[in-house]
């Protein structure tokens, strides 16, 4: 039997997970399997590749796949792929994606059983995600009680920001009752913020906005690899819109929704979190693939809405960071939509990026210009990567990455 670590990262709208093999004296960590469940709830989808990308399972998995409606029903089918198809390892410890961690968790933690109580204090904060990402760890917990459990945040990369950029414009005490813009899409960042320099060299250490575009969508504004700023703020509901999230919003439409419309806080916070987005723009999807594919104006608006936000997000993080050097684009539609990168990257041409149509559409990662003053960029996103990293550390290991 071979040391083995998983990793598991319940977004919203899926499950993905790898499986990281450990050499025994030097632990360097290689990855052996990546999955994932997508389309929970509308038309889930589940995968697996080992370490050369070849799909390892999938057909065989088509029945079992009608069956999940919802995430409960996901991680059934992956916990029982992993009983059956992995019995060659021995799993030291399991990595998790933890979307919120308040201002007290800013660095990966062993969950413990008051770890777990306090984690589902922000259960309302993050609706989406953390009580999935809490199901997992109990869930794991009843099948193995002696495995170690670590919880890496998606909030931990933001807290390196000035204050003034955590800070809302509230009376002071909200803000010691932990009112604060938190941030979130820290592990993809942190990953990206590691392998920058790769693409990027020296201009890696400059002013670089990376946008994180998927189910959830945000932008984080970088110097020096750090964040300053970003979109999201005090839960993944804000900035730009989001599959079925509505991203910034007056908050006096939620007062006049709720005094003048009759709508109580579960509808208002159901149509805020589910029905709202490039959903409830389109009234069709949630899916900018299936978006992208539809010819109705409505799905055409919903689009449109999307870039012209993101656009606008460009302008306020570069201002955030007094100019700017590269943008990279990341995560589901970063990663595999030429059309949207193509439309942002025009939105932002006042800032010099000009991007390289043959470049783009053959999905390169320099996606600009030899010319464009700014430099535009598409970066797989390895957010499993950083999260076994963190694992090993936390539980002892010497970490070498290979
Ligand atoms: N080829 C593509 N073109 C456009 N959008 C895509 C493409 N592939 C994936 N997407 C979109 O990416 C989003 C899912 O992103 P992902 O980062 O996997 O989600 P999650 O937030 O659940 O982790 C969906 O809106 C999906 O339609
Ligand atoms: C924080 C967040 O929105 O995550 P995801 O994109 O996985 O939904
Ligand atoms: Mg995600």
């Amino acid at each position: 039997m071979s040391n083995a670590t998983l990793v598991i990262n319940a977004g919203s709208s899926s499950i993905k997970f790898a499986v990281f093999s450990l050499a025994e004296n030097t632990v360097s960590l290689h990855m052996i399997y990546r999955g994932e469940i997508v389309g929970i709830g509308y038309r889930p989808h589940f995968t697996v590749h080992d370490c050369t990308g070849e799909i390892v399972s999938v057909a065989k998995q088509s029945l079992i796949t009608e069956n999940i409606r919802s995430h409960a029903d996901a991680f059934f089918v992956l916990f029982d792929w992993i009983n059956h198809s992995l019995s060659e390892f021995l799993f030291i410890a399991v990595g998790h994606r933890v979307v919120h961690g308040g201002e007290k968790y800013s660095i990966p933690v062993v969950v413990s059983e008051e770890i777990l109580c306090n984690l589902k204090e922000f259960i309302p904060l993050a609706p989406l995600h953390q009580p999935y990402e809490i199901a997992a760890i109990e869930t794991l917990t009843q099948q193995q009680p002696e495995m170690r459990q670590v919880a890496c945040f998606d909030t931990a990369f933001h807290r390196t920001q000035p204050i003034i950029a955590q800070q809302f414009s509230l009376p002071r005490e909200f803000r010691q009752q932990g009112i604060l813009k938190y941030g979130f899409h820290g592990l993809s960042y942190e990953y990206i913020a590691s392998v920058l320099p790769e693409y990027l060299g020296s201009a890696a250490e400059g002013r670089v906005i990376v946008a994180h575009l998927g189910h959830g969508a945000s932008m984080c504004a970088m110097k020096a690899r750090r964040s300053v700023a970003t979109t999201m703020t005090f839960s993944p509901l804000d900035g730009l819109p989001m599959g079925t999230r509505c991203g910034a919003i007056d908050p006096a439409v939620v007062l006049y929704l709720m005094k003048e419309k009759g709508m109580d806080i579960d509808a208002v916070a159901d149509l805020l979190n589910y029905r709202s987005g490039l959903l409830g723009v389109s009234g069709i999807s949630g899916d900018m693939r299936e978006l992208l594919a539809n010819d109705n104006p409505h799905a055409a608006e919903a689009i449109d809405l999307f870039v012209y936000c993101a656009g606008r997000e460009l302008g306020s993080l570069a201002a955030a960071l007094g100019g700017l050097d590269a943008l990279v684009f990341t995560a589901g539609i970063g990663e595999h939509s030429v059309v949207i990168r193509e439309r942002i990257c025009r939105e932002a041409a006042w800032l010099g990026i000009r991007v390289d149509e043959t470049a783009n559409a053959a999905n390169n990662s320099r996606i600009s210009t030899m010319d464009s003053s700014v430099s535009a960029w598409m970066i797989p996103t390895n957010e499993e990567l950083i999260i076994a990293e963190h694992t090993i550390r936390v539980i002892g290991g010497n970490l070498h990455c290979g």
